[in-house]
């Protein structure tokens, strides 16, 4: 992960260029000779990741589009499932190991599965960061609404009865375009490390699937850094300093050439206080206005949750008596002569692991769900950038405040308006979108033909995965 721009070093050996030489034309003819499905679903910025379907021994199996599969389909399942047909008990383990359903409610069996992916969750490609999810953020991303004990199913050694691998859903109602998939989220797939590459993750993929059809929910959604048989979407991860100096420290955010220290600090430096008149933190009392424009806003893309009353209040609301920390920080502006919420925003913590440096951890804020009453009247794209502009600048002063250290976005929903002005960098990571046992025609993930942000297409994703 970095925040300086370059172009991927697959993708130029891919086109045949010095890896970042941008401005070549024989870079910019060979970019446009991609397809735009491939741009569309980052196949031709990850090269590195991508193999043939048919090396893709467990997915070609599965009810997901082959590469290359044809744009402008009817949008539908693959296949409807026979639930008579779905087997009662979980496939066999091989010896030595045995199925579980944690219960996430228990403080020892959460701190289990915290332990875990402590200890083996996502890194960079140079492991030098690792996710750090807390037990305060499991709790609020596993329990949400609607949550199933099912859905949180685990494997442990027999004998030692440790958790050495683990896969969870949670239900969530999930516009696709025109069609509202009640779908399920699966996510915090983890394998530890001694037990990797001997083919557990479509032994708990399977398991999981067996266990959404067992509660009749047919499809799914689904994000990850590699490459897999076939995004629907391809964001880019984008990273705005607000420690500059301490990202340097960790190996985060290199000193550009030519720079200095000083001069990265006050590139980033913020404002004490936030600008936007009426802004203030949502609260119990907002929940319904919350509601009503950010369903509203979310109409402007072509996939994005349909939440409920009680989504909101749980996603969005933190409540002061709860034992928990706090995970996820959000704020309303009320316009001071009519009382009526007219914007929100909010992000949410993970800490990231430094793996070897004398800063044990990276407090990062995530861009999560925001919407402007702007987008909901007649308006010019320059007049919604104005807000969303300055709606974030509010959200990094906040977020410093806070004491966060870096502020993470990606491309999706109306970012490209916003990312370049506000200072965030493209990094090196790209979020694939995927739907199981659906086919869905390609939604912009607000990246162009050369991998930057595309400020003029923005993005048809409105879903915001943990
Ligand atoms: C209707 C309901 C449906 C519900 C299900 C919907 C689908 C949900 C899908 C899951 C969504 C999860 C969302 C998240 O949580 S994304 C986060 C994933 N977790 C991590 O990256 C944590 C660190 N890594 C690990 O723990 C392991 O490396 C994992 C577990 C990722 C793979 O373990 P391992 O390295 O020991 O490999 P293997 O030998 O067992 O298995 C190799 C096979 O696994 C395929 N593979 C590798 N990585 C992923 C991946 N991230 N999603 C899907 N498939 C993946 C791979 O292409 C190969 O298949 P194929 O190439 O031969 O075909």
């Amino acid at each position: 992960m970095s925040d300086l721009l370059s172009l991927n070093p697959a993708l130029a050996q891919q086109l045949g260029v010095a890896d970042g030489d941008l401005s070549s034309k024989q870079a910019t003819d060979a970019l446009k000779k991609l397809s735009l499905e491939d741009i569309m679903t980052g196949l031709a910025a990850n090269g590195k990741n991508a193999k043939d379907m048919a090396s893709y021994k467990f997915w070609q199996t599965q009810p997901v589009p082959k590469f290359g599969e044809k744009a402008e389909i009817e949008e539908g399942p693959f296949k409807i499932v026979d639930l008579e047909k779905v087997p009662k008990e979980p496939g066999p383990l091989v010896d030595g190991f045995e199925w579980v359903t944690m219960d996430l409610t228990n403080d020892e069996e959460i701190k289990e599965v915290f332990d875990l992916l402590y200890g083996h969750y996502v890194e960079d490609n140079e492991a030098m960061f690792r996710f750090n999810y807390s037990v305060s953020f499991l709790r609020w991303a596993l329990l949400s609404p609607g949550w199933s004990k099912e859905w949180h199913v685990g494997v442990r050694a027999s004998a030692s009865r440790k958790l050495v691998a683990f896969i969870s859903a949670v239900p969530i109602a999930l516009r696709v375009r025109n069609k509202v998939l009640h779908a399920s989220e699966v996510n915090f797939l983890c394998i530890h490390k001694k037990l990797r590459s001997k083919r557990l993750a479509p032994v708990l993929i399977k398991e999981i699937t067996r266990r959404c059809y067992l509660q009749k929910i047919w499809q799914a959604i689904y994000t990850a850094g590699v490459v897999l048989p076939t995004p629907v979407s391809t964001t880019r991860y984008y990273h705005r300093s607000l420690d500059w100096q301490k990202l340097n420290d960790v190996g985060f955010s290199p000193l550009p050439h030519g720079s200095k220290p000083q001069y990265q600090i006050l590139k980033y430096k913020l404002p004490n206080n936030t600008a936007t008149k009426g802004l203030r933190p949502m609260e119990e009392k907002d929940v319904d206005a919350v509601l009503d424009l950010l369903q509203k806003y979310l109409q402007r893309f072509d996939m994005a949750p349909v939440f409920t009353r009680e989504e909101v209040v749980h996603w969005l609301l933190y409540k002061k008596d709860s034992p928990d920390e706090q995970v996820a920080w959000s704020y309303v502006v009320e316009d001071p002569t009519t009382k009526t919420i007219t914007d929100f925003f909010s992000f949410y913590c993970i800490e990231s692991s430094v793996i070897n440096s004398k800063h044990t951890s990276i407090r990062a804020a995530y861009l999560y769900y925001y919407a402007t009453t702007v987008a909901l009247q007649p308006h010019t794209q320059a007049q919604l950038k104005e807000r969303l502009n300055s709606l974030v600048n509010d959200a990094l002063i906040l977020a410093k405040k806070l004491k966060f250290d870096v502020f993470n976005a990606l491309t999706l929903m109306d970012n490209a308006l916003f990312l370049e002005q506000q200072k965030f960098g493209a990094g090196d990571g790209q979020l694939h979108y995927y739907l199981y046992n659906y086919k869905a025609n390609p939604i912009a993930g607000g990246v162009d033909h050369m991998n930057r942000v595309d400020e003029k297409g923005c993005s048809g994703i409105g879903v915001v995965m943990l």
